[in-house]
């Protein structure tokens, strides 16, 4: 028999100032899955359309997606079935709104709803959170609203092993053995290894997400942040955390603490070098742009984050006025988007339908 699995997985926005590794929230922008499961078929075929439609790799063992299936897979025994597939993906790659997070999710759903796995939405966390070695974008897309999450036990850990293994091309060629029958499986991670609360963020809030026309990638921005921080740095951003939760909640939120509140010490200032711009960006107060409420870098960056009660376009315009009179590394100016989004209570969506 036939069957038709179709998977919703939403952007996320992280951080969210202070909040580094821990804050994370929905966007109304859906990655989508279709995924026709058929006895007629012989091999899995990709197929993908939206955003960066010439560098998404469209073999198995290279895109995000089915990579992400084949080791969930690999790690129950099975193998992927026969299937065509086809990605439509409006979340802009690189950018800093969960992309990677978000293909990650789809291929746990994906090797889940395929090989009948029969995981809970826990159990998936625990190998959505293994891959992607941070928590904060990878529960915003998968368990959906404002999130504050972070990792039990030792995953960091088996973050580092896992990617240990895909460097040393050992983790792949076990994949491939797998599916030939011949080589031992790779190792499933640690149980509930996710811990989340969500947080009921105001309903007035709407996040205006403002994406420069250049990518950064995730790795880069992570790679120059430093080990060690000083102690003042640290106490600075878990004093506007514990407010920020709080402020950000409030039915009618107060821009004067939420816009001091999302200030950071312990990584947009590291990447800002990566960003042109970014200083007069974050400089903006809700003086020069009242419904402001705070502004910061989305992610891991380039995208800037402004969340607010009103005014959205005005503000989406300033941001990428001070992009457009700001030089990027090809010496010319930066061209960006304005997307005015919603912060969605809920998060990664699937059905599965016999045909
Ligand atoms: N829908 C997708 N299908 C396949 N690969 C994807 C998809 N979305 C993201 N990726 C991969 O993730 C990379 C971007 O990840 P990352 O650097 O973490 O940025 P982001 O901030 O967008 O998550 C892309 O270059 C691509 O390799
Ligand atoms: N906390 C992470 C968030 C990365 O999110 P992404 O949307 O850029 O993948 C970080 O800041 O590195």
């Amino acid at each position: 028999m036939s069957r038709k699995i179709t998977i919703r997985v939403p952007a996320s926005t992280s951080n969210i100032g202070p909040g580094f590794d821990v804050l994370g929230a929905t966007l109304s922008l859906h990655l989508t899955l279709t995924a026709t499961l058929s006895p007629t078929l012989q091999s899995v075929s990709i197929t993908y359309t939206g955003n960066n439609p010439h560098t998404v790799p469209l073999t198995v063992l290279d895109n995000l997606i089915t990579r992400t299936a084949s080791y969930i897979a690999a790690v129950h025994n099975v193998s992927l079935p026969p299937m065509d597939l086809h990605i439509d993906n409006p979340i802009p790659l690189g950018r800093g709104l969960g992309s990677s997070g978000a293909a990650v999710v789809a291929g746990v759903i994906l090797a889940n709803q395929a090989c009948q796995l029969g995981l809970s939405k826990d159990r998936m966390l625990d190998f959505c959170l293994v891959i992607e070695g941070h928590p904060d974008n990878i529960t915003a897309s998968l368990i959906g609203g404002f999130c504050a999450s972070y990792l039990a036990a030792s995953v960091e850990q088996e973050h580092r092993e896992l990617h240990e293994l895909e460097k040393s091309g050992k983790l792949i060629p076990k994949l491939n053995g797998v599916a030939n029958g011949s080589v031992g499986l790779p190792v499933p991670p640690i149980e509930n290894i996710g811990r989340y609360v969500r947080l009921p963020l105001s309903k007035a809030i709407r996040a205006v997400v403002i994406i420069p026309k250049f990518e950064l990638s995730t790795k880069l921005a992570r790679s120059v942040l430093p080990d060690v921080y000083p102690r003042a740095d640290v106490v600075f951003n878990l004093q506007r955390l514990a407010v920020l939760t709080s402020a950000l909640c409030a039915e009618v939120p107060s821009p004067d603490i939420v816009y001091t509140a999302m200030q950071d010490k312990i990584h947009q200032h590291y990447r800002q070098h990566l960003v042109p711009g970014l200083p007069q960006i974050l400089a903006l107060t809700p003086q020069d742009l009242p419904g402001l409420l705070g502004i910061c870098v989305s992610g891991a960056g380039p995208t800037v984050l402004a969340l607010a009660t009103g005014n959205f376009e005005e503000i989406g315009a300033k941001v990428q006025g001070i992009w457009t009179s700001s030089v990027g590394a090809d010496g010319k100016p930066i061209e960006s988007e304005v997307l005015i989004l919603d912060v969605l209570k809920d998060g990664a969506s699937w059905e599965s339908v016999d045909l």
